[in-house]
C-alpha cells in the first residue's frame, strides 16, 4: 500500500525544473545554461542561447558563485532570476540565485556594454539590523564597540574594513582593517564590491559588500565603524540600519584623548581635529542619525549603547532553529512551485540532524540579491 501523496496547488506555468550537472532554463527569446561542476578547480559556467538568432553569448558573471557540487536542480522565479537548489552542500550554503534581469544586473550591462548575470546567495536568517556608528577621531568609537563584542561576541559582529593607511602598532590585518594598496582598492570599488568608501584624514576607507554580508552570515548583528560621508552613503543605500553618532563632551576632551592615544604623529593630529570640526557640525543634519550619544563617562555612555541596541530583548528569528545546524547536509529536490512557494522534498531517507523531510520556501519577502546576499526568504520544515 502506497502512501497518500500530499495535497499541493501547483501552479501549472513555469515549473520546469532539470536535475543534472547542466540545466537550461528558457527566458522570453534566451536559453540560460548552468553547467555547474564537482571538479573543485573548475569555475561554473554561464552561457546564453538567442534563440532568434541562433547565436551563443558567454556573459560577464558577477559576484561569488556556489559551491561546485555534482547535482543541482534549477527553477525559473521570475523573469529576472532563476533559483538554484544545490544537492550534497551545507544546509547554509544550498540556495542561490542567479539574477539575468533585475536592476542592478540592467545597470551593469550599461555600465559594462556587455551581457551580464550575477550570482546572489540566498540567506535563511534575516540577520538583524546593522548598526553604523560615527564620530570623529578619539571620541572613543573603537573603544564602545570593544567593549560591546567582549560583552556579547555571539551577537554582534565587526564589519571590517578596507584602508590605505598603515596599521597601527597593535592592528592586525584582517581584524581591525584590511589594509590595502591604494591601487588594488580601486579596482575592487570599480568592481562593484563595495558598499561605500570616502576618502577620509588622507586615505581611502571602504566598507566591502563582502564584510557586512559575512558577519549576516554568522546570524550577528553587523557594527560598522565609519565615518560621515560613509554615514550618508549607507543611508542612500539599500542597507537598512541603525545609524548612531558618538559626540565627545567637549572639543577639548577630545584633543586631549586623541593625544593621549599616542598613535598620530602632530600633523595628523592637526587633521583629524579640523576634520572633527566638519564631523561634529554635520552630526545634525536631517535625517542622517538616528541617534546622538555623549561619551563623558565611559561607563555611562556603554550602558546607553546597549539600550539603545535593545540588548535585553531576547528575540529570536524563527529561523533560527533551522540553520543552527548550518552544517547539515541539504539534499533537496522541487516537489510543487506556486509564484510564491517552493516545496522542495528531501532525497534522502534518514533525515538528518538539522534537516526536514520537507521544506516549505516562500519567496515573497525577497531582498537585497546582488551585488550582496538575497534575503528575506522564509523557510518552514515538516517532518
Ligand atoms: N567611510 C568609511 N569610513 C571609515 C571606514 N573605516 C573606518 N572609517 C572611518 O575613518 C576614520 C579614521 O579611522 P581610523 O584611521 O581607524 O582612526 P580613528 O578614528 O582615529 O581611530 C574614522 O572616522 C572611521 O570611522 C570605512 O570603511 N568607511
Ligand atoms: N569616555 C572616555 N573617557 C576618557 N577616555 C576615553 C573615553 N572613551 C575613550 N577614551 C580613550 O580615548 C582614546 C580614543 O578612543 P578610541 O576608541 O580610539 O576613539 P575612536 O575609535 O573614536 O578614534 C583612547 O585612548 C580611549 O581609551
Amino acid at each position: 500500500m502506497g502512501e497518500e501523496a500530499p495535497v499541493f496547488h501547483v501552479e501549472s506555468v513555469a515549473l520546469e525544473s532539470k536535475d543534472c550537472l547542466q540545466n537550461s532554463i528558457d527566458i522570453g527569446d534566451k536559453t540560460y545554461v548552468i553547467s555547474i561542476s564537482d571538479d573543485p578547480k573548475s569555475s561554473i559556467s554561464i552561457k546564453i542561447l538567442d534563440k532568434l538568432t541562433l547565436t551563443w553569448v558567454v556573459p560577464t558573471v558577477l559576484g561569488s558563485h556556489p559551491t561546485p557540487t555534482n547535482s543541482h536542480v534549477a527553477i525559473l522565479v521570475n523573469n529576472e532570476k532563476i533559483l538554484i537548489i544545490e544537492k550534497g552542500v551545507a544546509l547554509n550554503d544550498f540556495i542561490w540565485f542567479l539574477e539575468v534581469d533585475t536592476p542592478f544586473v540592467k545597470q551593469q550591462c550599461k555600465i559594462k556594454g556587455a551581457e551580464v548575470v550575477a550570482w546572489s546567495k540566498g540567506v535563511i536568517s534575516e540577520g538583524h539590523t546593522p548598526v553604523v556608528i560615527s564620530g570623529p577621531s578619539g571620541v572613543g568609537k573603537g573603544t564602545l564597540i570593544a567593549k560591546l563584542m567582549k560583552e556579547y561576541p555571539s551577537k554582534f559582529g565587526f564589519s571590517v574594513s578596507h584602508t590605505t593607511r598603515f596599521p597601527r602598532e597593535k592592528e592586525i590585518d584582517g581584524v581591525h582593517y584590511h589594509f590595502t594598496e591604494r591601487s588594488k582598492m580601486e579596482q575592487e570599488i570599480s568592481e562593484g564590491k563595495f558598499l561605500e568608501f570616502a576618502h577620509v584624514h588622507g586615505n581611502l576607507y571602504g566598507t566591502s559588500i563582502e564584510a557586512v554580508e559575512s558577519v549576516s552570515d554568522q546570524g550577528k548583528r553587523c557594527i560598522l565603524d565609519i565615518d560621515v560621508q560613509g554615514a550618508r552613503s549607507v543611508r542612500a543605500s539599500s542597507l537598512e540600519a541603525i545609524f548612531i553618532f558618538v559626540c565627545p563632551p567637549s572639543f577639548e576632551e577630545l584633543e586631549k584623548r586623541l593625544r593621549a592615544r599616542g598613535t598620530e604623529t602632530e600633523e595628523q593630529i592637526q587633521k583629524r581635529l579640523k576634520n572633527a570640526r566638519a564631523e561634529l557640525d554635520q552630526s545634525n543634519s536631517p535625517g542622517l542619525f538616528d541617534h546622538l550619544l555623549i561619551n563623558d563617562d565611559l561607563e555611562a555612555c556603554y550602558e546607553n549603547l546597549k539600550k539603545l541596541l535593545c540588548l535585553d530583548d531576547s528575540h529570536e528569528d524563527s529561523n533560527d532553529s533551522l540553520i543552527k545546524d548550518g552544517k547539515a547536509i541539504a539534499c533537496y529536490s522541487i516537489l510543487s512551485k506556486t509564484n510564491s512557494e517552493i516545496l522542495l522534498q528531501s532525497e534522502t531517507n534518514e533525515v538528518e540532524k538539522g534537516t526536514a523531510s520537507l521544506l516549505s520556501l516562500n519567496l515573497s519577502f525577497l531582498s537585497g540579491g546582488a551585488p550582496g546576499r538575497t534575503r528575506g526568504l522564509k523557510i518552514s520544515s515538516f517532518n
